[in-house]
């Protein structure tokens, strides 16, 4: 098998089934790894004890194998409990079963500490995991002093049995380092899934209402000069009762992507509403804002959103404020708001980068009407 064939079935196996919670992801793909480590381990052994002529302990290691594939099923099945006691049943019986046939000093009660680790890590409830531990240290006791010493017979030469406990301290050590780091990186992979689902927008991919305030919060206490641009889709309402929702929410991911392209890398985008965007331009005059908002535009105007069987053209209408021209980021975004207000209100598809300084634009028809008239149309880009 290829490599790379060997990482998509690893992948596959390790992935979480669909309808698992959510909370269950993370100790699901830990335990997987920890069955799968196992079965590597047990794979060692095999060979090992049918060298020195122990083919019991061969088979029980193989029965050890049967019992980690059956925990997989089980943990798959949404059965942890089960799944992990099954695990620390086979393997419990495989180290006391050793400790007897070869005496004590073999290391093989280490692998006892990996049992508890395992415990601990688990998402069992609260009380068993501690009733669990305490088994598995009484065990630990148990077997130290009652079973390993008494029953031990080493058959073998001096060396062997050092080599022996060599391969136990070392397999102890790969399994103890392979789970952490597992545990690690499977952690720090949810965090940040976690983190992303909750600062981005599930549908266009672009930051959420909160996280672009967010974000322009941070500029604005820092002190950083930016400029905003808020970008309203036209006629989106009969987008989407002309061609149906899902229409709709393709042309809200085909703005996004374009969005995307045609910014900065520094640039930050966020979508603030329905069919609503807010852009954080950080360090952009408003001559130069003015030229993304252009760009932004022959873009758009350029490329329709590709559906199957139509191609269908988007507008949008731009308000474009400056953080100097606010006493507070809220006057600031309340600014640019007004402009994509004026900008709607005088037709739509263009950007209004001046004017709207009054409230009163919000107050009607009227209002707007008088604003407009003050704000010539050098402000649409
Ligand atoms: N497909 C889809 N539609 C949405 C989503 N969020 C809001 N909408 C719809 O977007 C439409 C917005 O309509 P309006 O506020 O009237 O705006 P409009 O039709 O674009 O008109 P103007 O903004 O004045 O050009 C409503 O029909 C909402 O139901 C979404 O996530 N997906």
């Amino acid at each position: 098998m290829s490599s790379g064939a060997f990482r998509s079935r690893w992948v596959r196996l390790t992935r979480p089934p669909a309808d698992l919670a959510s909370e269950r992801r993370r100790s699901y793909q830990i335990f997987i790894h920890i069955y799968l480590f196992a079965i590597a381990a047990h794979l060692i052994y095999i060979p090992v004890f049918a060298a020195i002529d122990i083919v019991a302990l061969s088979l029980l290691n193989l029965a050890c194998i049967a019992a980690n594939i059956v925990a997989i099923v089980l943990h798959r099945h949404g059965q942890c409990p089960q799944a992990l006691l099954t695990k620390l049943v086979s393997a419990t019986t495989l180290i006391i079963a050793t400790g007897m046939a070869l005496g004590d000093e073999t290391g093989c009660e280490y692998f006892f500490f990996v049992l508890l680790f395992e415990v601990l890590i688990s998402d069992l409830a609260r009380r068993l995991k501690l009733l669990l531990s305490l088994l598995v240290i009484s065990l630990i006791l148990a077997t130290e002093h009652l079973l390993f010493g008494t029953l031990g017979n080493w058959p073998y030469s001096s060396l062997s049995r050092e080599l022996l406990y060599s391969l136990n301290v070392v397999v102890t050590f790969v399994l103890f380092t392979f789970i952490v780091l597992q545990v690690y990186a499977i952690t720090e992979t949810t965090e940040r899934r976690f983190r992303i689902d909750a600062t981005h927008d599930s549908l266009t991919g672009v930051l959420n209402r909160r996280a672009i305030f967010e974000k322009s919060e941070r500029y604005w206490q820092a002190g950083h000069p930016f400029a905003l641009l808020l970008l309203d889709a036209d006629h989106f309402k009969f987008i989407n009762d002309n061609h149906g929702h899902s229409v709709g929410d393709e042309v809200l991911r085909h703005l996004a992507q374009l969005l995307g392209r045609t910014l900065r890398e520094a640039d930050f985008i966020g979508r603030v509403g329905g069919e609503e965007f807010l852009v954080l331009l950080p360090d952009t005059s408003r001559e130069e804002a003015l030229g993304v908002a252009t760009r932004l535009r022959n873009t758009l105007s350029g490329s329709p959103c590709r559906l199957e069987s139509l191609d269908l053209a988007v507008t949008v209408s731009m308000g474009l404020a400056l953080s100097s021209e606010g006493d507070k980021l809220r006057d600031v975004v309340d600014l640019a708001d007004r402009r994509l207000y004026l900008a709607k209100s005088s037709g739509r598809d263009r950007l209004f980068a001046q004017g709207g300084e009054s409230r009163e634009t919000e107050l009607g028809e009227g209002v707007t009407a008088r604003l407009l008239h003050e704000t010539p149309s050098a402000d649409n880009a």
